[in-house]
């Protein structure tokens, strides 16, 4: 059979890698999917900068459209990254009755639910490994491989950069604006690297696996999103003190009135697999009644990595391209007509373990007043550590950690207790989970 035709709108960092892997590999590849795949045309508004790249193998153009309109081309790779023209091409492609591979997680995560929709009525497939966890294969674990069960939970590590970022924060007792200088200097922190920092990119990720296991629509307007800029070392000190490590999770949780959606930093038993995932890495535990829990680890950036995920769905794609569609793997894992309406929770209903760090002034009552507090709110007590004042030191901090409570009702507490004379500064509030 002839080799299907791929078109590769954006030749940069994971285009590359998809080309070079595809090249490297086509054995293997024709021997998995039954048939040769071929990247014919790339675009690329730098001709020379893609012809670089593809060398003579492919027709190189500026113009998406020529791959966009052009019958020969099966399969459109989209890694031009960013909402706008992306949006765009890949509806456009999809009206043209092709199949799209993406590993664009910002375009899936805010307008999914269109293009799930306008991929259904034409019958083509959308395939977006590459966009979660780059080489890790999650969404086929999730799609495929844990589809006996009901999940319960997902918590992620799913944004290499801010791992990067904590790692170093935690090796060597550094803040965070020292390290985020030195992870752009190493290259992984990109020039604008807000999306990473802020935790929005984790949770383009997140809002794309809770929707795959639960059976909702892609919502990421929806999402609680905190990132790592104000962490400080002292709380990555502390918690270590404690027993914990912090990390950016990404966590999705079933509840009996609705599903939790949230990112931010967390901290992890430090004798967790997960909260010992360092450096760039990325990892994925995901909680199935009838599994248990289970644990996908690897690397979430990175061309050839990202590459591994692209081809994979490349050959997804071959294998399936003459099935019929209903017969096919559905895009967010439920059939259409199996979507749910459960709704995403509003942070002030999320149920989690708390760590709290406060300056107070060093004299007695201080703390039987907080507890006091706490206890009026049927909050529990887990754990706390008092910093050992230095001689003639008026004040010092109180770490405190909780049990399980509602958000809302910790908000409320936290406001009392902000509101004592004998509280100096503002209360520093971290998230705490077992994940077990
Ligand atoms: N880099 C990674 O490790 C990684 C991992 C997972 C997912 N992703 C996602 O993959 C996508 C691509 O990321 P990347 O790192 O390869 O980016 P990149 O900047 O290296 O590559 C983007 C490419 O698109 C081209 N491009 C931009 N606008 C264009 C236009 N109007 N016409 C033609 N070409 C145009 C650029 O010239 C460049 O070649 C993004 O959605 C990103 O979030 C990246
Ligand atoms: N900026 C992302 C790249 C992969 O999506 C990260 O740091 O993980
Ligand atoms: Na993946």
């Amino acid at each position: 059979m002839n080799a299907i035709k791929v078109g590769l709108l954006g030749i940069g960092t994971v285009g590359s890698g998809t080309f070079h892997v595809l090249q490297r590999n086509q054995a293997e590849i024709r021997g998995r999917a039954g048939r040769g795949i071929e990247v014919s045309m790339v675009c690329r508004r730098d001709v020379a900068a893609a012809r670089a790249v593809v060398g003579d193998a492919a027709v190189v153009t500026a113009d998406p459209y020529a791959i966009i309109n052009n019958p020969e081309i099966d399969i459109v790779v989209e890694t031009i990254g960013g909402c706008g023209l992306a949006r765009e091409l890949v509806l456009a492609a999809i009206a043209q009755g092709k199949h799209v591979v993406t590993a664009n997680k910002a375009l899936l995560a805010v307008h999914g639910t269109e293009i799930f929709e306008a991929a259904r009525a034409k019958g083509v497939m959308v395939a977006f490994e590459a966009a979660v966890a780059g080489g890790i294969p999650i969404i086929k674990a999730l799609r495929e491989g844990l589809t006996a069960n009901r999940i319960e939970w997902i918590a992620g590590i799913i944004n290499g950069t801010t791992n990067f970022i904590l790692s170093e924060m935690k090796a060597k007792g550094l803040d965070f604006d020292v390290v985020l200088k030195e992870a752009q200097r190493l290259g992984y922190a990109e020039a604008d690297p807000t999306f990473d920092i802020e935790g929005v990119d984790a949770a383009h990720k997140l809002t794309l696996m809770s929707a795959i296991a639960f059976g909702v629509p892609v919502q990421f307007d929806k999402a609680y999103v905190e990132g790592i800029t104000q962490l400080q070392a002292a709380d990555i000190r502390y918690a270590e003190q404690l027993g914990y490590r912090i990390k950016l999770l990404g966590h999705t949780r079933r509840r009996e009135n609705g599903i939790e959606l949230r990112v931010h930093p967390t901290l992890v038993p430090a004798n967790r697999l997960i909260a010992n995932v360092e450096g760039a890495m990325n990892a994925v535990l995901v909680q199935g009644d009838a599994v248990g829990t289970t644990l996908y680890y690897g690397k979430g950036a990175g061309a050839e990595p990202t590459a591994s995920a692209v081809v994979a769905d490349l050959v997804d794609i071959t294998r399936l391209a003459t099935a019929d569609p209903d017969h096919r793997v559905p895009h967010l894992a439920f059939q259409p007509d199996a979507i749910s309406n459960t709704p995403i929770l509003p942070m002030e209903d999320v149920i989690s373990g708390y760590y709290l760090r406060m300056r107070v002034a060093d004299e007695a009552g201080v703390l039987s007043r907080i507890t006091t507090i706490l206890a009026e709110h049927d909050i529990s007590i887990d754990g706390m550590l008092q910093r050992e004042s230095a001689d003639g030191e008026k004040q010092t901090d109180l770490i405190i950690l909780t049990h399980e409570t509602v958000e809302g009702r910790m908000n409320k507490a936290l406001a009392q207790m902000q509101g004592l004379p004998t509280v100096l500064a503002p209360i520093v509030r971290i998230r705490k989970e077992d994940l077990a």
